[in-house]
């Protein structure tokens, strides 16, 4: 946690959302004048497309079956915890992109499958958002959830997260369904032990479940919209939360426990901006005092 340099840690499984999310914090943040920098998860995974798939072989011969991108150990998560520590002392880091297909390659100027160099963030921001896969890692290694002052947790109910997965990585990532399912399996193990463990150290979890039928996911043919969905939001501390003013504002919402408010797939937007602009405002009004 840090007071002058504020970071908020929005933490998914590949393909839940969290890039989707994004898009809601950048909102804020523009509406709000907070000069953020943006850092995402797969720009810490430890190998080149090349390479993990080398050290995956190099595993599997070793009867290291649970390894993929989830593990802690293909990630560099000493560093991403160094970058939340110095970025929490100092204002000061340093990140670079991961490149997955054509379109990031022609914006970043690297062929899919590759880093682009490490470059130190802007000097002068207001606060540090992170999105991807481990920012609320804790291990015996790490401890990347302590330097977090908000972190949220974007978890589908997991037949719709294998949809969304499915389809993003067809539409934008070319690969076939079976590849993806082949992913998926593979990714399993260290799912349960490097992933899920997350989100019980997350502030908030958003998660989208589905009304329509999703019993094959393999088959879906398009990802359920948001209107054929609900968003449970469980706040890990309710205390201070204003559950009433929500439910008002929030058309179709209702509490499904005493930390925990349903509403319609739609409204997720809405919800987010009402929830989280309050939030945002107090750590960089509590960042300028400090
Ligand atoms: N609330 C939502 N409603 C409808 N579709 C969604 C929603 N959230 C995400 N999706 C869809 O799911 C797919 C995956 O979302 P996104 O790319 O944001 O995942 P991600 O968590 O960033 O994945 P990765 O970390 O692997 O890049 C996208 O096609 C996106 O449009
Ligand atoms: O989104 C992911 C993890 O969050 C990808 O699965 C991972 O970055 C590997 O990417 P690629 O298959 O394009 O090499």
């Amino acid at each position: 946690m840090s007071k002058k340099h504020p970071i908020i840690s929005v933490v998914g499984s590949s393909g839940a959302g969290t890039s989707t999310v994004k898009h809601t914090f950048d909102q804020i943040f523009r509406r709000e004048g907070v000069n953020a920098v943006s850092i995402e998860g797969d720009a810490f995974h430890k190998f080149n497309r090349k390479d993990m798939k080398a050290e995956l072989d190099r595993q599997y011969a070793a009867g290291n079956t649970g390894f993929s991108h989830f593990s802690y150990d293909a990630n560099e998560l000493a560093e991403l915890e160094r970058v939340f520590r110095e970025y929490g002392d100092t204002g000061k880091g340093r990140t670079r992109h991961y490149v997955h297909d054509d379109e990031e390659a022609e914006k970043y100027g690297v062929p899919p499958g590759h880093f682009t160099e490490w470059a130190p963030f802007e000097d002068g921001s207001d606060l540090l958002f992170y999105e991807g896969l481990h920012g609320a890692v804790v291990n015996d290694e790490v401890n990347i959830a302590k330097y977090a002052d908000l972190k949220i947790g974007v978890v589908p109910v997991v037949n719709l997260e294998w949809i969304q997965k499915i389809h993003r990585d067809k539409a934008k990532r070319g690969y076939t369904t079976e590849a993806v399912t082949d992913v998926i399996l593979r990714r399993m193990h260290s799912y349960v032990h490097c992933i899920i463990p997350q989100f019980t150290e997350t502030d908030i979890n958003f998660q989208r479940v589905p009304v329509v039928d999703t019993s094959n996911p393999l088959v879906a043919r398009w990802i359920p919209t948001p209107d054929e969905s609900l968003v449970v939001i469980r706040f890990k501390n309710p205390r201070g939360i204003d559950f009433s003013y929500l439910v008002s504002m929030i058309d179709g919402s209702w509490m499904s426990r005493a930390n925990s408010i349903v509403i319609p797939g739609g409204k997720l937007d809405l919800a987010m901006q009402l929830i989280l602009t309050p939030m945002i405002e107090r750590l960089v009004s509590e960042s300028k005092r400090a």
